[in-house]
């Protein structure tokens, strides 16, 4: 039976629409730096439930991505929907306000500062906004973020060391605090780059209990080398190659996906 002109129409929309299981979609996403293409073209679909890892070589094109999709980039060429609705080019505080927020590799946080103080102050922007020149705008009452610090802090195991200097906490617990910085913000999206770099054994199990938390509530990307990791806690995972996705899917099809070994697990260097 032939469809009629509405059923087409519906059809279409249907497609090109992003189903309510996808919080993040890119079409055709190409990033340039000069002659150099950082990303060429990518469409990649996040799920809203659990973890999402991109993985690939060094130079695929993973921290463009990341850097794409805060805004700290724009576009050259192609779309990043979140929640179906187009963000490339935002400033990274709309992003931010939007509900995607990175947690950072690097130590991002004041030193001088206790700990609660640098997630009080997260928080803080939640009432105020994330502009630059906002964190200088006074919320009338610190009840409100200081609660939500408080509740951020127990969530990433660091409820103890509210009142230290956030430069006496040993690296695990810096990497905590960059995360309980980001949660601070209530994202709906979290991104991750290398969360358990240059952690400790101990520390990274605690760490991959902490993401899995994360992802009960929040949608969750990572940006990982340990493969371990990457098999163990991705729900799903995406595969760069020199700017472009090799492969897409749960971790046991990537595991077996022949391109994927000679590109990456077998051939390809890596951290
Ligand atoms: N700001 C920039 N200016 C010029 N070239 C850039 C810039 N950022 C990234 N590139 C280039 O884009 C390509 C992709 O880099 P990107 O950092 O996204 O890769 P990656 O997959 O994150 O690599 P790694 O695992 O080493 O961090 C590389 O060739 C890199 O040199």
């Amino acid at each position: 039976m032939s469809k009629n002109a509405d059923e087409l129409e519906n059809t279409a929309v249907a497609q090109e629409t992003p189903s309510s299981d996808v919080i993040l979609r890119t079409e055709g996403l190409t990033k340039k730096f000069g002659p150099l293409t950082a990303t060429d073209n990518i469409s990649l679909d996040i799920l809203a439930d659990g973890i999402t890892s991109i993985i690939g070589p060094n130079g695929a094109g993973k921290t463009t991505l990341f850097n794409l999709f805060t805004g700290k980039y724009e576009p050259t060429d192609g779309q990043i929907l979140f929640r179906g609705q187009s963000i490339g080019g935002n400033e990274p505080y709309e992003i931010v306000r939007q509900g995607i927020v990175r947690s950072y590799q690097i130590t991002n946080f004041f030193s001088e500062l206790t700990t609660i103080e640098n997630v009080r102050l997260a928080s803080q922007a939640r009432y105020t906004g994330f502009r630059p020149s906002d964190f200088l705008r006074h919320h009338e009452s610190l009840e409100e973020p200081i609660a939500d610090a408080r509740r951020v802090l127990e969530r990433v195991h660091l409820a103890d060391a509210s009142h230290e200097p956030a430069s006496s906490l040993s690296y695990g617990q810096r990497r905590h605090l960059e995360i309980a910085i980001a949660l601070a913000a209530e994202p709906d999206l979290l991104l991750m780059d290398e969360p358990t770099a240059g952690m400790s054994p101990e520390e990274t199990r605690e760490t991959v209990e902490l993401i899995e938390d994360i992802a009960t509530d929040t949608s969750v990307v990572i940006i990982e080398h340990d493969m371990e990791i990457v098999m163990g806690i991705s729900d799903q995972i995406a595969v760069l190659n020199e700017g472009s996705v090799l492969a897409q899917g749960e971790p046991a099809e990537i595991k077996r996906d022949e391109r994927v070994q000679r590109a990456y697990l077998q051939g390809g260097g890596h951290d």
